[in-house]
């Protein structure tokens, strides 16, 4: 392992484990969901210079899982962390931005990596009683890797009694935990619609079925959903992050394309969003006499902490000292992470990583300080559940 980790002082991490270069090195390779094979490389390289005694190895599609044997188990605890990229073209103009033209690690993905090494790294050659069971998921953008890898993997032998992660959080300063028990993430679903009318000659409107205008149309009307549809006191958003339509300035458009992501805070809620948007949808199709096609896409389940697992790890943060705990509200993130907390009791934190861009953001910079501390966090927390 390249370079010198400096070490704080605390039980932590190997000397030699420099998690900063890891995260550059990581970050310089992002790949898209189940294309991670540089990411899944890398893993694998690092995993083999680690002492191999307790290690026991396997991977999954693009994925990676390790188990830490324990010396005396009596329960298997979990460590999951997400592997791949954002499509989002990187404009941070640092050094070791990402190599991989229109992909980048905008959401952290490259951190949340490093801190599972490193606490790999620790438990590799100091085994505790437990099993310690390492999840390195493909896909956490999209299509989601976490339901398949519950399907497919993580059962037997392999299946964690408790399992956690952690997620950045640009808003927080590095040295912030950012928890609560219940949900904290929302129910997600992706949209798309296509499109379908006739085109021509833009001098000839009247011969057309113009989709440039039907999606205007449409997206402006999508907004009338969370404030009209959706009670007052709820919270759901309806997103429409890309449109496309269209050849040339001067043809009128035959097809056009949105692309988006629905946030409930319920199911039912979510049921309501899809009802509304087909029936609007539909409703366009007869007023514009075109055809339309939604498609949602991959969707997942909120993320709902387990309130006992939270409540410890809540209670070890307070005493764990050097470490702010901040009590915070839901948010309208997704993530699949969400699967593995319906099946298994466990957690998810945010961790204050201090950007001035935020989450999906081509200049999203978070503070590098972070990683230690995370790391060193979860290390001792892993050796308080012994
Ligand atoms: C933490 C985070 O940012 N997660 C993503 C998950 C995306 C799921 C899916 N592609 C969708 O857009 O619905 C997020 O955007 O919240």
């Amino acid at each position: 392992m390249p370079g010198l980790f400096c070490h704080t002082g605390k039980e932590g991490l190997d000397m030699e484990t420099n998690l900063i270069a890891i995260r550059r090195d990581l970050h310089r390779i992002p790949e898209l969901g189940y294309k991670e094979h540089k990411t899944q490389r890398y893993i694998l390289d690092f995993i083999s210079r680690l002492p191999k005694g307790h290690l026991e190895v396997k991977t999954w599609k693009t994925g990676v899982l390790v188990k830490v044997k324990g010396t005396c188990p009596e329960k298997k605890i979990g460590y999951r962390t997400d592997i791949d990229g954002l499509p989002i073209k990187e404009e941070t103009g640092f050094p070791f931005q990402s190599e991989h033209e229109g992909n980048m690690h905008a959401c952290g993905h490259d951190f949340h990596m490093t801190i599972a090494l490193g606490i790999l790294s620790h438990f590799a050659s100091r085994p505790v009683k437990d099993d310690l069971i390492f999840i390195f998921q493909p896909a956490e953008e999209g299509p989601g890797g976490a339901k398949a890898m519950l399907e497919e993997v993580l059962h037997d032998e392999w299946q964690p009694d408790l399992v956690m992660a952690l997620h950045v959080a640009p808003e927080y300063p590095a040295g912030t935990v950012a928890v609560k028990k219940g949900l904290l993430f929302a129910n997600t679903s992706e949209l798309y619609i296509d499109l379908e009318g006739k085109g021509g000659h833009a001098a000839y409107p009247q011969h057309t079925k113009d989709m440039v205008v039907a999606a205007a149309h449409l997206v402006t009307q999508l907004q009338s959903i969370i404030s009209r549809n959706i009670d007052p006191l709820d919270s759901a958003v309806v997103t429409i992050g890309k449109i496309t339509g269209g050849t040339v300035q001067n043809a009128i458009a035959e097809h056009a394309r949105l692309e988006g992501t629905i946030r409930t805070l319920s199911s039912e809620a979510m049921e309501k969003v899809k009802h509304r948007i087909e029936t609007l949808t539909n409703g366009l199709s007869v007023g514009f006499e075109c055809r339309a096609e939604i498609d949602y896409g991959c969707n997942y389940y909120q993320v709902f902490n387990h309130p006992e697992e939270t409540a410890r790890f809540m209670d070890f943060v307070r005493s764990y000292g050097g470490v702010h705990l901040h009590e915070c509200r839901e948010a309208l993130t997704g993530e699949d992470f969400g699967y593995m907390l319906k099946e298994i009791p466990g957690f998810m934190f945010w961790l204050g990583v201090g950007s001035p861009y935020g989450l999906h953001h081509a200049k999203f910079a978070p503070d590098e300080r972070a990683l230690e501390t995370a790391a060193d966090l979860m290390i001792a927390y892993i050796l308080s559940l012994q």
